[in-house]
């Protein structure tokens, strides 16, 4: 971990660099064009030969998607302890959307219209499941749950194989229970390129969600237009905010969780305590030669990680705004009002004993959020994100004759008399 204190001469510099915007590196724009192009070229056959360059997995159009014996296979596979562990994840996830999808709703405005927004679940929708270092067993709830929640009739799951040609049983039982009623066993760009623009063997959705590395997101971006997409979900990174009130041991734990995702996670913590920074430091150190995936945590704690000893509370919170971290972790004084000046951040985790893993896996909302900075402009994946919205407008005698007058001076201001004359008949005829 790359230590900043406020007497360093790079100190402001680093300060800056934090402050991101998210931006796709040229060659993996470059390499995503191409593949997006093949795709939509030469189908199905694109897919094929990028799942035996990437994964390693030789697959033909009898073997694309996966079968219902597979998914049998795999339910019979899967201990009951992790069908429980799913079953209790999703109703959590089911309680979180029920509260926060759209509702319709209907009003009068001033003029006597009645107006009204009714939302209705996407038919088709496509959700991403990373698979290449991990088996994201948790991402299949985290996206499908709520694809499910919100009534999405066809859920069409994209995840990598192994070159065996098999997805991670538990993986598949989770997507079975989260809805997903296709599951097609190609990873990356190509994944993303044949949901949004359809091969001989898959068809089109209509939107496109879920997490990935950079060449999954570079190609979610690419394809704006051609599908809608929920938001940038890319590399894992957690921030920490902490003061002296915070214990070393528990921070440590949670930099250190973000940090096994891959190499390309980035970890910083920022603090206002001297003593607590050397502290974290050291049990960083400590617990990281404990962990399983040490090689990569390792990357991490040499490559991305950081940590900021700031002079306040507020300077802390506007260095968290600049980066606009994915997740948080606040232990502070006062955190209702700490909290409440953050604007940034994919996820907050507040106080001592809120753990990020638990929002991981179980607590409610997604774990797919932005990242790279991109929570400046989009935020966590929702049940509303899969819901369409259309608008009602329905005029009565004293609607038409209330708004007549307005319609006719915005009509004269643009020119567009054909409008005021729609409006005119109307009040014409029951104005007698
Ligand atoms: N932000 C979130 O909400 C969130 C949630 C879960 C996971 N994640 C992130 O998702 C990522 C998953 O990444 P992953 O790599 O394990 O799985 P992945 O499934 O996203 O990517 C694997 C695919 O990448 C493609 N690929 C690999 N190397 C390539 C290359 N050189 N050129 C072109 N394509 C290539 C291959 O097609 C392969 O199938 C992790 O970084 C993890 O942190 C983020
Ligand atoms: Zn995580």
């Amino acid at each position: 971990m790359k230590i900043y204190r406020p007497s360093d001469t790079c100190f402001d510099e680093m300060k800056r660099r934090m402050n991101r915007r998210a931006l796709p590196e040229d060659s993996v724009r470059d390499t995503v064009n191409a593949i997006i192009r093949d795709v939509s070229v030469r189908g199905d056959e694109a897919l094929f030969d990028y799942a035996a360059r990437f994964d390693k997995a030789h697959l033909d159009s009898s073997s694309l998607f996966v079968t219902e014996a597979e998914l049998a296979e795999a339910e019979a596979m899967v201990e009951e302890s992790v069908k429980e562990a799913i079953a209790v994840s999703l109703a959590n996830i089911h309680y979180f959307s029920d509260r926060s999808r759209r509702r319709d709703w209907s009003g009068v405005n001033a003029q006597g219209v009645e107006v009204a927004e009714r939302f209705l679940p996407y038919d088709r929708v496509g959700i991403y499941i990373p698979g290449g270092k991990a088996p994201l067993v948790s991402t299949s709830i985290m996206t499908g749950g709520f694809a499910q929640a919100a009534g999405v009739r066809e859920i069409v799951a994209a995840t990598p194989c192994g070159p065996d040609g098999r997805v991670n049983p538990a993986l598949l039982y989770a997507l079975k229970a989260s809805g997903a009623t296709e599951i097609v066993k190609i990873g990356g760009a190509q994944a993303i390129a044949a949901l949004a623009l359809g091969t001989e063997s898959v068809r089109p959705v209509e939107k496109i969600f879920g997490p990935g590395n950079r060449f999954v997101v570079e190609a979610k971006r690419q394809l704006v237009g051609a599908v809608a997409i929920d938001l940038l979900p890319g590399p894992s990174e957690v921030m920490v905010l902490a003061d002296d009130t915070a214990d070393a041991e528990f921070l440590a734990a949670d930099l250190l969780a973000q940090g096994e995702h891959g190499p390309d996670s980035v970890v910083v913590f920022v603090t206002t305590s001297k003593a607590l920074l050397e502290q974290v430091e050291a049990e960083v150190e400590r617990q990281a030669a404990l962990l399983s995936r040490g090689s990569i945590i390792r990357e991490v704690l040499d490559k991305h990680a950081y940590g900021f000893l700031v002079s306040s509370i507020q300077e802390g919170v506007e260095l968290v705004n600049a980066f606009a971290p994915e997740h948080l972790v606040l232990v502070t004084r006062d955190e209702e009002a700490v909290l409440n000046g953050i604007r940034t951040a994919g996820a907050i985790y507040a106080g001592s004993l809120s753990t990020v893993a638990c929002g991981d896996f179980l607590a409610g909302p997604s774990h797919t959020l932005p990242t790279g900075g991109a929570g400046k402009s989009f935020s966590g994946l929702r049940a509303d994100q899969f819901q369409r919205r259309t608008s009602v407008v329905r005029m009565d005698r004293n609607a038409v004759l209330n708004s007549a007058p307005y319609v006719a001076e915005f009509a004269r201001v643009e020119g567009l008399d054909a409008h005021n004359h729609s409006i005119q008949v109307r009040a014409a005829r029951v104005d007698r």
